[in-house]
């Protein structure tokens, strides 16, 4: 009886996400509503088709999840990869401000050394773009190519492509979701990203539109997840964490930002919010990979840490960072 009340919560959540996907805006209401009703009916067929045997299975739950997976896949634009890249890997926060975009250029640029050229940057945040200002473009924009993809800009070894740098300072985007994901796809396939071992992909905060439209467009290999350990962002984590989980993309890990603030004189690193990141790590059952705590930055020159002095304590966690993220593709790879 549990287990048919979990498939018919499976259910539900399916339809929920179906709801929330972008296809509902391409196929129209009404056109979304059919479908919705289409896959209630598949999944109430495949669910009396189980039989008692699959309920009683200790596997009927898989069963359920591999039919979600397959449905939420039909009919949905098919994951191409993105010519020239090998791996994918988004930096995501639930809430805005955390430091993703820190920790996206702090990465990139940790994985460029030795390797220059090898690294992407993609800066997804269409509406605020901070890639050009964090990687110390000033007012440079990109050329074209003779094939007409844009060639992108390298600071510190890392090949960067932000909308940014087609916009000037002052410019304000005002698009809806289907312009915006124009822009994604001329910002991934549009753009010479010919031999990169690794793209870090910096995503706007929240579970919106570019997020989706990312894990169902473009293979991604994993997800950093960065939060501060206050209630609040925790809260929104987790849900941002589950919804990824459900797409099947695996969770590299999370870095807690902001987690503590070291005392100038005496240097005891003094916790701000407590260890939520640490339980909600542990409840996801996905690791931990570092706690930053909040620096003072009074320094005018904006540069990566790990370019400013790699030897910083704030630099060796983004180098904790970047490891765990190589050890992640390794690890996927040799599969
Ligand atoms: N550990 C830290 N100590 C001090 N300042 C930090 C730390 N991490 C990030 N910041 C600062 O906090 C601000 C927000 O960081 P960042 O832009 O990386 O966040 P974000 O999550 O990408 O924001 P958005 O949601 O707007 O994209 C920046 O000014 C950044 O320099």
């Amino acid at each position: 009886m549990i287990i048919s009340r979990n498939i018919l919560q499976s259910i539900r959540q399916l339809i929920l996400i179906e709801s929330c996907s972008p296809c509902s805006r391409h196929y129209g209401p009404s056109a979304c509503q059919l479908r919705q009703k289409a896959i209630l009916d598949s999944c109430q067929k495949s669910y009396f088709s189980l039989g008692t045997s699959a309920f009683n299975s200790p596997n009927s739950e898989d069963v359920v999840k591999k039919r979600q997976a397959e449905l939420m896949a039909k009919g949905l634009p098919k994951k191409k990869a993105i010519p020239g890249v090998k791996d994918i890997i988004l930096v995501v926060s639930a809430k805005g401000g955390v430091g993703k975009s820190t920790v996206a250029v702090n990465v990139a640029s940790a994985l460029a050394r030795g390797r220059p050229s090898k690294i992407g940057l993609l800066d997804a945040d269409i509406f605020g773009p901070s890639i050009p200002l964090m990687m110390n473009f000033g007012d440079l924009t990109p050329e074209v190519n003779k094939d007409n993809h844009m060639i992108p800009l390298v600071n510190y070894g890392v090949k960067c492509m932000s909308m940014g740098f087609l916009l000037s300072e002052s410019s304000a985007v005002i698009w809806r979701g289907l312009m915006v994901m124009k822009a994604l796809e001329q910002m991934t396939r549009q753009v010479d990203w010919t031999d990169t071992e690794c793209l870090i992909v910096d995503t706007p905060p929240g579970t919106g539109d570019t997020l989706l439209s990312l894990f169902q467009t473009v293979p991604v290999s994993g997800v950093v997840m960065v939060t501060t350990p206050e209630t609040l962002a925790l809260q929104v984590a987790r849900r941002g964490a589950t919804m990824i989980q459900k797409l099947g993309v695996p969770i590299v890990g999370i870095v807690s930002n902001m987690s503590s603030v070291i005392c100038n004189n005496c240097h005891t690193d003094i916790p701000i919010f407590g260890d939520g990141s640490e339980k909600l790590a542990a409840d996801l059952g996905v690791p931990l990979i570092t706690e930053i705590p909040l620096t003072c930055e009074r320094d005018a020159i904006i540069k990566p840490a790990i370019v400013q002095d790699p030897n910083s304590f704030k630099a060796q966690k983004f180098l904790q960072i970047a490891n765990f993220v190589e050890n992640f593709l390794s690890s996927q790879n040799n599969r």
